[in-house]
């Protein structure tokens, strides 16, 4: 398990381990400048190429200045360019300005009327030590100019002006990616101890470039006492809570998942759910979909079972019951204002399905019709009543958001069911009666860990909020952060195989919320090795189906 940190809870680590540990402020400092240098000299590799280290008055430009004077005792060529415009210097940074003084390093002041624009015409490669996590507020002034003479260099001289950002880049967020006004892009950052939550997500991930994460020594005692809430897991972690396949066993073993999908004449959600479903090692699965699909999905997916129901609308000659004398009538549908009415009708009923289930899958595809409104209401309703795991997406969300009461009617003591988001579903799924759905979206951009919280405890779910990055949240203030998968998974179907996979997870045993994050990290890896064998922008959703079991074994 790795931790990632916010900007409040890396400064807390720093402080108790100076102040509570004893650990000599100066000491993390080298070290963190050590990991710069380290960094960097890898980087340039040409010691004529000329480094700016571009600093403010804080630690973070203590830590470019001890980064400096590392370098120039390497044999680099490096000078230091001095902001000099925040109210508060660090003595720590006064301290280092001392030191690379005596140790014969340039600093230009801007005080003393150097200019950053003119100066950096003669370097190739510039380190940002503006501001790290103690960046609280907007950007503006002398550390804003700097910041735009920097981006505009880079812009102008793409591979000719290399940026190495120390710790953040200067004006990201931590916190949650977002700028602060203006901030540095960077080729490298450097970060020390813990990747901060804002380098994971939107601007900040693209304003980071490449991560290098170094230990500079906080003590353990210090992370722990400050429980820092964000963490991530890797391969090891997820391969010790996936179910155990054993040698001795049968297809009933490895649980029984429904997936209710598809529409009249839309199966292929339902297909890659299925693929996705079998692929992550359920024993069976049955497909409960619109009459319609009965054939493309048969043969498409001949190992699923299939059962169908036909609807029939009030309009239509076939609702004189003639029809069904073969089938069970699941229920008649009548829209509030009536305007629509009908009857779905099933060899099973859905009841009797619930219950063959071990879980059970509900949404891609399934349309938010009337129709589609009973069935998820039905299926919901006896999976309550039957105690039975259920994971929803996409449609299944889009009708709960015009009807909250669906879920809130059906809350376990526990959490016993996932609902799978992305962005604008859970957009629309918080938005409250005097927001539109582009601000609540705007409240997701700002703190996603609470939305995704606040939606696992108002429903009593495990919430699973895709996106570039996704998050699952169990209410508490705990949140799982998954950083594998890539763009090529931007593609249509993307979502019905991540719900397959979580579906099955379920079906097999497994804990909601521990079938929700190895759901999570099994589609990020699939995805991942897809993009290998067939390239980003060509990989499709078949492809990453067809992988799954690798990251299983
Ligand atoms: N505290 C420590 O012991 C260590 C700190 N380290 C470095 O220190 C950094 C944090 O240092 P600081 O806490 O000094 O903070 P920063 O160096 O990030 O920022 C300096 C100061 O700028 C001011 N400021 C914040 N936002 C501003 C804005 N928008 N405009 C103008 N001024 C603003 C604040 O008063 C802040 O304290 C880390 O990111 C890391 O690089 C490392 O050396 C490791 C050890
Ligand atoms: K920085």
């Amino acid at each position: 398990m790795k931790y990632f940190t916010t900007g409040a809870k890396s400064a807390l680590i720093d402080k108790i381990s100076i102040e509570e540990v004893g650990m000599p402020q100066m000491v993390l400092m080298e070290r963190a400048s050590l990991g710069v240098a380290g960094a960097a000299a890898e980087f340039i590799k040409d010691k004529k190429q000329k480094i700016l280290t571009v600093v403010e008055g804080g630690n973070n430009g203590g830590d470019g200045v001890a980064a400096a004077r590392i370098l120039k005792e390497r044999g680099f060529n490096v000078d230091i360019f001095y902001i000099g415009g925040i109210k508060k210097t660090s003595e720590a940074f006064l301290e280092q300005i001392k030191i690379a003084e005596n140790c014969g390093v340039k600093i230009y002041k801007a005080s003393d009327d150097y200019s950053l624009k003119s100066l950096l015409v003669g370097y190739d490669i510039v380190i940002d030590g503006i501001f790290g996590v103690g960046l609280s507020r907007e950007i503006g002034g002398v550390q804003a100019e700097a910041i735009n003479i920097i981006n505009d260099a880079k812009e102008e001289r793409q591979n000719d002006l290399a940026v190495i950002s120390i710790d953040i880049p200067s004006g990201v967020s931590a916190d949650n990616g977002e700028l602060l006004g203006v901030a540095v892009k960077a080729d490298v950052t450097v970060t020390f101890g813990f990747t901060k939550v804002g380098m994971l997500f939107g601007k900040g991930r693209e304003y980071s470039g490449k991560i290098i994460l170094k230990d500079i020594g906080f003590p353990a005692c210090a992370v722990e006492k400050t429980a820092p809430e964000y963490y991530g897991l890797d391969i090891d972690d997820i391969k010790k809570i996936l179910p155990v396949r054993k040698d001795d066993s049968n297809k009933g073993n490895f649980g029984r998942l429904l997936i209710v999908a598809g529409n009249d004449s839309i199966a292929g959600a339902a297909v890659i759910a299925g693929q996705a479903a079998f692929k992550a090692g359920a024993g069976l699965v049955k497909i409960f979909t619109h009459k319609d699909n009965r054939n493309i999905i048969g043969a498409a997916l001949p190992e699923a079972l299939l059962d169908v129901y036909e609807y029939n609308s009030d309009s239509e000659e076939s609702s004189d019951g003639t029809n069904h004398s073969a089938g069970k009538c699941s229920g008649k549908i009548t829209s509030p204002g009536g305007e629509q009415s009908g009857e779905i009708i099933s060899s099973t009923d859905i009841e009797s399905l619930v219950k063959w289930a071990t879980a059970i899958a509900i949404g891609p595809g399934l349309g938010t019709s009337e129709k589609s409104k009973y069935l998820l209401k039905a299926v919901l309703k006896a999976a309550y009543e039957n105690d039975k795991p259920v994971v929803m997406d996409a449609d299944a969300i889009n009708i709960i958001s015009e009807d909250r009461s669906i879920l809130k009617n059906l809350r376990f003591e526990e959490k016993k069911w996932i609902i799978t988001p992305h962005m604008l579903e859970m957009a629309r799924l918080i938005k409250t009666e005097d927001e539109n759905a582009k601000d609540a979206l705007g409240r997701i951009f700002k703190d996603r860990f609470e939305v995704a919280k606040y939606v696992s405890n108002e429903y009593n779910i495990i919430s699973v909020l895709k996106d570039a990055r996704t998050v699952v949240s169990d209410g508490s203030s705990r949140c799982f952060i998954n950083t594998n998968g890539n763009s090529g998974m931007s593609k249509g179907g993307s979502g019905d195989s991540l719900t397959g996979i979580i579906g099955a997870l379920l079906a097999e045993g497994m804990k909601p919320q521990d079938a929700a994050r190895a759901g999570v990290f099994i589609h990020g890896a699939a995805g991942d090795i897809a993009a290998l064998k067939c390239g980003r922008t060509s990989m499709t959703v078949t492809d990453l189906n067809g992988v799954i079991d690798m990251i299983k074994r």
